[in-house]
């Protein structure tokens, strides 16, 4: 098969869905890989260590999407991209679409194939494609809250760890999945006073017997919502309901409740965001205020910490992308995890999640790509 590889084009957006080694897994596979010149550029790999993996660099993004079978990069594809993706062709990367109708229907237009990292599943009831970019967005959302709280970026100005004599910041986490566990590790690392909501009381004590008291838990209701919010110097929102659109859990109302300058990162912006007043917002301008509370909603915040990021990612996405690539959509059929993650195919919405949200009919998987 030909896989390629175009440089992100996203804002601030320095991954790349192909690292050299990985590329040169693909070519011992027998594939053909094509990587656009400077794809590598925002992790320090430069065409050479491609080429060197026995990959060919190109000049542009064209030719990729115009000959390769399988394209793989990291992003949601961006409206000049999806006008140049074809029938009959893979895509393998991020999606989102639930909360993204535009994408959906150049995505539904273009014939593609679309497998979205996201909803990819595990035996064990997690997203194996996805827990490598929560576990970075998770820890750095406490750097993006400790920031933003800063009085100079707008913020109330409490330092979260507080200091000797003066208490520590509060940090509310809603949504104890992935997200939520490792910015708690990171919250309690900086001395903050943490609280993590849940609907799950399986995971609440999961999280209990983890942070041995170092953390609270409590059953996400909206009455525990508006009092820990009200409280909060940080919040953090961190739920997900896999494919879906997240629920507005703090809605507009409840920003008069709460604390002049309190920060609240929506790192679940990428399903459409957990807070009603949020909006997308990108590494170049991160924040924004409404009625007096700091908002950081980056779509894409692993994106800041590539060299890292770019790894994690290619760690787990590597063994289904080698699958694709060697068996096609028959790779779909021989293991139902990679089947959950097809979310559009030849013009038909695949995911349920996606299809209920957006008002799609369902076209079973299976029966689709005709396994
Ligand atoms: N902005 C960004 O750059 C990034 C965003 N994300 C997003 O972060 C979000 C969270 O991802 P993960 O932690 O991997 O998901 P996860 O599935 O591991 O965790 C979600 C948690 O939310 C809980 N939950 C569901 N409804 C709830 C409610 N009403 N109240 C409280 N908790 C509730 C679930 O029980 C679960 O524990 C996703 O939308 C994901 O796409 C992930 C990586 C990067
Ligand atoms: C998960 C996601 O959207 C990201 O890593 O950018
Ligand atoms: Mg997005």
């Amino acid at each position: 098969m030909r896989v390629g590889c175009p440089k992100e084009i996203k804002n601030h957006e320095y991954r790349v869905g192909l690292t050299p080694a990985s590329a040169r897994e693909y070519v011992a596979h027998g594939h053909e890989v094509l990587i656009e010149t400077a794809a590598g550029a925002g992790i320090g790999a430069a065409d050479s260590d491609y080429e060197a993996a026995g990959a060919r660099i190109v000049a542009d993004a064209a030719e990729i999407f115009a000959t390769a079978d399988m394209v793989v990069k990291v992003k949601e594809p961006q409206p000049g991209e999806w006008a140049q993706l074809r029938e009959g062709q893979l895509l393998y990367t991020y999606l989102h679409l639930a909360p993204d109708p535009k994408q959906t229907e150049g995505l539904l237009n273009s014939g593609v194939t679309a497998i979205a990292y996201e909803t990819v599943t595990d035996a064990h009831g997690g997203l194996p494609l996805l827990a490598p970019m929560s576990e970075v967005a998770g820890r750095l959302s406490i750097q993006a809250a400790a920031h933003a709280l800063e009085k100079a970026k707008g913020g109330r100005g409490v330092l979260l760890g507080g200091v000797p004599g003066v208490a520590p910041g509060k940090v509310v986490i809603i949504g104890g999945g992935v997200v939520g566990k490792e910015a708690a590790k990171m919250a309690v690392g900086l001395g903050a006073d943490v609280t993590i909501l849940d609907r799950s009381l399986p995971r609440m004590r999961e999280l209990n017997d983890l942070f041995a008291g170092r953390v609270h838990t409590r059953f996400s209701t909206p009455t525990a919502v508006e009092e820990e919010v009200f409280a909060a110097d940080a919040v953090i929102g961190a739920v997900l309901i896999p494919g879906a659109a997240a629920p507005k859990l703090v809605t507009k109302a409840m920003l008069s409740g709460m604390q002049k300058g309190a920060v609240l990162v929506d790192v679940a912006i990428d399903q459409g965001g957990c807070f009603e007043t949020s909006h997308a917002t990108t590494h170049a301008e991160p924040t924004f205020e409404v009625d007096g509370i700091v908002h950081y909603c980056v779509a894409n915040m692993p994106g800041a910490v590539p060299v890292t990021s770019a790894m994690a990612l290619n760690n787990a996405t590597l063994p289904f992308g080698l699958a694709l690539a060697d068996h096609g959509l028959a790779a779909l059929n021989a293991d139902p995890h990679l089947m959950a993650g097809l979310n559009v195919h030849r013009g038909k919405v695949t995911n349920r999640a996606v299809a209920d949200a957006l008002g799609y009919d369902l076209a079973d998987p299976k029966s689709a790509i005709g396994g």
